[in-house]
């Protein structure tokens, strides 16, 4: 990371700038920040998302000295500023450093004096945050008792890191800076943010098993516009209909989750849609869907100035929408949680909001005109004074006659005109005859100016009309903005049960989603449970099988009984990567509540995926590919637990080979010296065979062996793809050298060499056959030499040495 440096107001920043929170803002991405303190091994943090005015916080929690929950944070926030105490633990500055060497993400580091962490300080300031959903003059004791409902007080760390990230948004302005100073950084909900429960994956599982496919991180909070999302489990799954859906998707695949309820609540809505009879509804409500628009976004603006006539547009059609789809979900089996859920909560404010927007506004007036238009009826004063502004045209024409009959004989037409913020002036046409500035006075009128050939005055008539009629349309326009702001005022406080469509419609989006894509890949729903037990009858590479014409399933069951370590051995391109990987996904997928490729699974709910498959690009991370395959397999013996699955492929052989085995078999070893309960479900592909065959593996009813089945038809390797009990006995890898082009001299020579060595032969030399054409030279040297006559003067002695004897070793005889 780079040198700290100091920010204009004297706090210290590390690393790259980060992006700028401006021009953010400008490309409507949301900026996300976060605050965090680290204190005997307790962990506080709150973070601030300006997309939907959020703030999210999480009680204080114990990490240890890796800080690996707060990792687990930052990769699911992926905040853009991360704000911290000057006076810190040496395991977070650390964390940080570390932070700033990953090239994908440099979030932008600063750090507050440690009097901005205060406790007091942090309460206070939360007490002075602006809340636009509460009452304005709401009492200080009441705010507190409020905001208690809000967010935890019993986390002092978090507390205090709440009251430096408000000052932070208070000073960069977040949200609001295009705003009157007057105007605070709004807070319009308070999120509990939690992990509990979450099954751990990290960020090379997501990417060895091709959840998330695209350059930047799939982070829940920062969709990049643009972004495209390559051929990956996401993009298969995501069906949603909705931006927020799909980013509640992006949330659930990176929370997959042990909670049992929370998991069953998605199955049974799946269960309902892909039932042949509800299709229809499906579609239907797919479709009403398509109108529920950002309400957050909506929401933010309408704190600001910025409201616009189409996001009045959008809020109505959302709220009618969602009304709509309500009303036909009620409709559907309320033994359903979610459907019982959408038929009760989406309460009855929704309809009052559809109504009074739509007894209010005035659409049409108001696209019409670029402006919030109010309709007629809503407020008197108004009406009164439209009616005045829709008479005004005869009216001013009648007085124009009046006007043109008192002037110069010579002036052939006059008109009374009406300009916003200048109020009203009488025009007339200029005569070809005034050509200066004097010419253009007239007795008993005020020259004002010349615009469009045309002169402009006032008089005692135009005066008149100004005190009477006033300035008609800054008036309206007036009137009709304090309207716009209590209707703002009034949708903010129903703001809560806004929020509530957008949960459950997102949720609605989601589970609608993974239906369509159950339905189309023949899909089945797992069975779920808190056992130590894998049971997969003919899974399917989710993604593979949509690329290749044949897809061979594949069972797996992994239990206390069937053994929990399986080795898959086989030859290079059987398919053992590929099996890996279709266990780990099926069991992703169970985890986040989707049906799965197999024709049965029984899942039980483990508490992580490891793997070590792979490795990341070795170049940017600066480590050798040996140390990330080492830091990987550290992590799974490590971390797993018995409820785990691990997931490795072709550990050691980065190195030498021996050394390689032995850390293999050691690492095997390891789990198998551990007791049944501790053992994680661990499915290790190898293509090292001597690892059974020269037993370095102990004896264990734990321990099972796999292969993929091949044949051999006319010297040509058959891959089948098919999983059976057993080691591979031979790794073909002559056979698969020359189905991928090798010359088949060099093929044949590895055959003969590995032959001998298996053997224990000494290899033969491959120049054997060219030492005869060698001794076949020499003899032709040596007569050469014999049929010299040394006597005769004139024999080039030197010349016979240089092109005979050494040819290519230049000047034998000042060598010798
Ligand atoms: N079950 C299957 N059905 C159909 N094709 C498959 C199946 N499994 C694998 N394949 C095909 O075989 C190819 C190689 O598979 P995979 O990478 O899993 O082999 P491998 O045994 O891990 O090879 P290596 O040891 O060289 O890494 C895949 O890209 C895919 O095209």
């Amino acid at each position: 990371m780079a040198v700290a440096r100091e920010d204009s107001r004297g706090s210290l920043v590390f690393g790259a700038p980060g992006r700028n929170l401006e021009e953010e803002e400008e490309d409507d991405q949301a900026a996300v920040l976060l605050s965090v303190l680290v204190q005997q091994g307790q962990l506080g943090l709150c973070f601030y998302n300006s997309e939907n005015s959020s703030l999210h916080y999480m009680v204080d929690s114990p990490d240890n000295k890796e800080l690996h929950l707060l990792s687990r944070v930052i990769q699911e926030v992926r905040p853009h500023l991360i704000l911290t105490s000057a006076k810190q633990e040496r395991c977070l500055t650390q964390y940080l450093q570390q932070l700033g060497s990953d090239p994908h993400y440099r979030p932008e580091v600063v750090t507050y004096p440690y009097v901005d962490f205060g406790l007091e300080v942090g309460k206070q300031r939360l007490l002075s945050a602006h809340l636009p959903f509460l009452p304005p003059h709401i009492s200080e004791r009441d705010k507190m008792s409020y905001l208690s409902s809000c967010i935890t007080f019993d986390s002092p760390l978090m507390l205090r890191a709440v009251g430096a990230l408000l000052k932070c948004l208070d000073r960069r302005r977040v949200g609001v800076e295009l705003e009157d100073s007057s105007v605070g950084v709004p807070i319009l909900q308070f999120n509990a943010y939690t992990l509990k429960g979450v099954v751990y994956i990290d960020r090379d599982t997501y990417s060895v098993l091709q959840i998330f496919k695209s350059d930047l991180h799939p982070s829940v909070y920062k969709l990049q516009s643009g972004e495209k999302e390559g051929l990956s489990l996401y993009g298969i799954l995501n069906r949603c209909r909705s931006k927020f859906g799909s980013k509640m998707l992006r949330q659930w695949f990176l929370r997959p989750t042990q909670d049992l309820a929370v998991l069953r609540r998605r199955q049974e809505v799946i269960r309902f849609f892909t039932s042949p009879r509800n299709s229809d509804v499906l579609n239907t409500l797919q479709a009403s869907l398509r109108n529920i628009r950002n309400i957050p976004g909506l929401l933010r603006r309408m704190t600001l100035s910025s409201t616009k006539v189409t996001d009045w547009q959008r809020l109505y059609k959302t709220v009618y929408s969602a009304v709509c789809i309500r009303d036909s979900v009620r409709h559907l089996p309320q033994s359903i949680q979610l459907f019982r859920e959408i038929g009760e909560e989406l309460s009855d404010n929704l309809q009052n909001i559809a109504a009074l927007i739509n007894r209010v506004v005035d659409f049409d007036a108001s696209l019409e005109e670029n402006r919030f238009t109010v309709k007629p009826n809503v407020d008197p004063a108004i009406d009164e004074k439209k009616r005045r502004m829709m008479g005004l045209p005869d009216f001013l024409t009648d007085v124009a006659r009046r006007e043109l009959e008192r002037l110069d004989s010579g002036i052939p037409s006059c008109c009374v005109i009406y300009i916003p913020l200048i109020g009203f002036l009488l025009t007339v046409p200029r005569l070809p005859s005034m050509v200066e500035k004097e010419d253009f006075e007239m007795e008993g009128l005020e020259f004002m100016f010349l615009s469009e050939d045309r002169l402009h005055y006032r008089n005692q008539t135009t005066r008149e009309l100004d005190n009477l009629l006033g300035d008609l349309h800054s008036d309206i326009r007036d009137m009709e903005t304090a309207v716009m702001t209590q209707l703002q005022n009034a949708v903010l406080e129903w703001s809560q049960s806004l929020y509530q469509v957008l949960d459950l419609m997102a949720e609605l989006d989601c589970l609608m989603a993974m239906s369509s894509a159950s339905l189309e890949y023949s899909y089945t729903s797992p069975k779920l449970a808190r056992h130590r037990k894998i049971a997969i009858t003919q899974g399917r590479h989710p993604l593979l099988e949509l690329c290749s014409p044949v897809f061979v399933a594949n069972s797996f069951h992994s239990s206390e009984s069937e053994g929990r370590i399986k080795i898959v051995t086989g030859p290079n391109s059987s398919g053992k990567s590929i099996f890996l990987k279709q266990v780990g996904l099926i069991v992703f997928m169970a985890l986040i509540g989707s049906d799965v490729p197999a024709k049965e699974a029984e899942v039980g709910l483990v508490d992580g995926i490891f793997t070590r498959m792979q490795s990341r690009e070795s170049v940017s991370v600066g480590l050798s590919t040996f140390i990330i395959d080492l830091n990987q397999m550290a992590l799974a013996l490590n971390s797993s637990t018995g409820n785990s699955l691990v997931l490795i492929d072709e550990f050691g052989k980065g190195t030498n080979t021996v050394d390689g085995l032995s850390l293999l078999a050691a690492s095997v070893s390891f789990w198998l010296k551990k007791s049944l309960e501790d053992v994680p479900h661990i499915l290790l592909a190898t293509n090292f065979h001597s690892l059974m065959q020269l037993g370095l593996l102990p004896t264990s009813g734990m321990l099972s062996f796999l292969t993929l089945e091949t044949a051999v038809d006319r010297d040509e390797l058959v891959f089948l793809y098919q999983l059976k009990e057993g080691i591979c006995q031979s790794s073909y890898a002559s056979n698969i050298a020359a189905m991928a082009g090798l010359p088949a001299c060099l093929v044949h020579r590895a055959v003969e060499v590995s032959e001998q060595y298996r053997t224990g032969e000494p290899v033969k030399r491959i120049d054997r056959a060219s030492s005869d054409e060698q001794a076949r030279r020499c003899q032709s040297v040596v007569e050469k030499f014999l049929s010299l006559d040394l006597e005769d003067k004139d024999v080039d002695l030197h010349g016979f040495m240089k092109d005979e004897v050494l040819p290519s070793a230049g000047d034998p005889v000042s060598r010798s």
